[in-house]
């Protein structure tokens, strides 16, 4: 990766250089920059997130602070913040993540990921969704490079940017001090974790440990003066990646909108911190990934959408290759459609009541493909756990919980043990050739996957395409 550059903003930040040396940059994603570096009093190698979007970085620190005791969740060591600068995340360092294993399977191992490995895989993501959820979190941007995973084998959810925490189903937790935002001006240092005694309603399996900062928690409000407009401004910012493989914050931009002639049909709502109403977004998460009540513009909906989301991060474990490579929200649903039938009251009561139901059809699909055929040579208890998870009413997916008790990960072949886990030496970086691609398009057409779908009306965006069915 790239070496260390003193132009690097993180550099002026003496209270972290005083403390950790800087080696390398790891990686950047759509708010931050991450950087290898040594804890100078102990020798301890960290990841220093620095994220550079107030609501992010909010949503991040929060959520780490909740689910530290859990052993599938990344460490928070610690986090330096103070006004006008960005959060800096002092992050345990983890060398490679899901999508690395499944790449390396896909061009490496002659078989690919054997049941036993897939079996400790999965159990260690449902162990870290358990402990979101049993705590009222929600993820909502669940995908193969956001599970990293270190040397020895032990897989941990990271990436919480777009977490949220939901008092009851469909709400978020009230923001009652907005107007009290006041970020110190000194840096935080947090306090060694706490560990706080279980109690009847903490979480059941894990001891609550926090990172503890000195500043209050007032430090951890939303932003008062988080706009809708300020909203825009930031995502307009951002580039269109030709890529399904992106996050929706990316993809998601006005002049997306603007240029795309489906325009009405979306609904992005915003989550400005104004609003107290409860209504979530539903632009977040990776397309590929994202549960279809928010492909309907759903902003009420709750943790399944993280259940959808792993089971096509499953699927994709079976089947090395991404289970929905939509290359738009459009296709990405119609893909979904194609394989599960049309979206209707008898396969989820209430779906007409979503945003978009009205504004998004299909034609009718007589004989959906199924997700037997997506998985040809999987077992009927895998296609049944896909089946628990991959399914339009949300209501109906299992939850991690209920998950770890089939008796698919009791039976032979054994769940492998942690340590004879594959792991890659690194992270292997974005696949160019990502089914994601725009080219791919045009050979899945080719390919007739749509015929089914009747009139197809193909028209350019200026950053892409958009597909009209009729
Ligand atoms: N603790 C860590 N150890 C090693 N690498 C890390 C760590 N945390 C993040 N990275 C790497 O840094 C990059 C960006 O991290 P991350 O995905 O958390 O940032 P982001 O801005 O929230 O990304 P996204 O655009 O996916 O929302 C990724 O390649 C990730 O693998």
């Amino acid at each position: 990766m790239d070496p260390p550059s003193k132009s690097w903003s993180i550099f002026s930040r003496t209270e972290i250089t005083q403390r950790y040396k800087i080696l390398e940059q790891v990686g950047s994603g759509t708010y931050s920059d991450v950087y290898k570096a040594v804890r100078l009093s102990d020798g301890l190698t960290v990841a220093l997130k620095e994220v550079h979007d107030y609501q992010s970085a909010f949503r991040e620190i929060e959520a780490l602070q909740i689910l530290q005791s859990s052993p599938n969740i990344i460490a928070l060591h610690e986090y330096f913040w103070r006004e006008d600068e960005d959060a800096v995340l002092v992050l345990e360092f983890l060398t490679t993540d899901l999508a690395s294993v499944i790449k390396e399977a896909k061009r490496n191992w002659d078989n690919g990921i054997s049941v036993g490995e897939i079996k400790r895989w999965m159990i260690q993501i449902l162990h870290g969704v358990d402990a979101c959820h049993r705590n009222s979190i929600v993820h909502r941007d669940l995908k193969p490079a956001n599970l990293l995973i270190s040397s020895d084998g032990v897989l941990k959810l990271a990436d919480f940017g777009q977490a949220r925490i939901l008092l009851e189903p469909g709400f978020v937790a009230e923001d009652t001090n907005l107007h009290e935002q006041n970020i110190s001006n000194q840096t935080w240092t947090p306090q060694q974790p706490e560990t706080i005694p279980q109690t009847d309603n903490s979480c059941l399996e894990y001891s609550h440990n926090q990172v503890q900062a000195t500043a209050s928690k007032e430090h951890l409000r939303e932003p008062y003066d988080f706009t809708a407009k300020d909203f825009m401004d930031e995502t307009d910012k951002e580039t269109n990646f030709p890529d399904g493989d992106t996050s929706c914050l990316a993809t998601c931009t006005t002049s997306d909108i603007d240029d795309d002639p489906f325009k009405s049909s979306y609904s992005y709502e915003l989550e400005a911190g104004e609003d107290t109403s409860g209504a979530l977004t539903s632009c977040v998460g990776t397309r590929w990934f994202r549960a279809p009540e928010l492909l309907y513009g759903s902003t009420n909906y709750g943790q399944e959408i993280d259940l959808w989301s792993l089971g096509c991060i499953f699927a994709e474990l079976f089947n090395l290759e991404p289970l929905f490579p939509g290359t738009s929200d459009i296709d990405q649903l119609s893909r979904i459609v194609y394989v599960l039938g049309n979206l209707t009251e008898e396969t989820w009561q209430g779906c007409q009541k979503l945003p978009d139901y009205g504004k998004i059809s299909f034609s009718n699909i007589k004989n959906p493909l199924g997700l037997e055929a997506c998985l040809p040579n999987r077992s009927s208890d895998e296609i049944s756990i896909l089946k628990r998870l991959i399914c339009y009413d949300p209501s109906s997916r299992a939850t991690a919980m209920e998950l770890l008790h089939e008796k698919y990960f009791n039976e032979d072949p054994l769940p492998v043990p942690v340590t004879e886990l594959r792991v890659p030496s690194t992270k292997s970086g974005p696949d160019e050739a990502s089914p994601g691609g725009w080219c791919d398009y045009n050979d899945i057409n080719l390919d007739s996957d749509f015929d089914e779908f009747g009139n197809m009306d193909i028209s350019s965006t200026g950053t892409g395409f958009s597909i009209r069915f009729s």
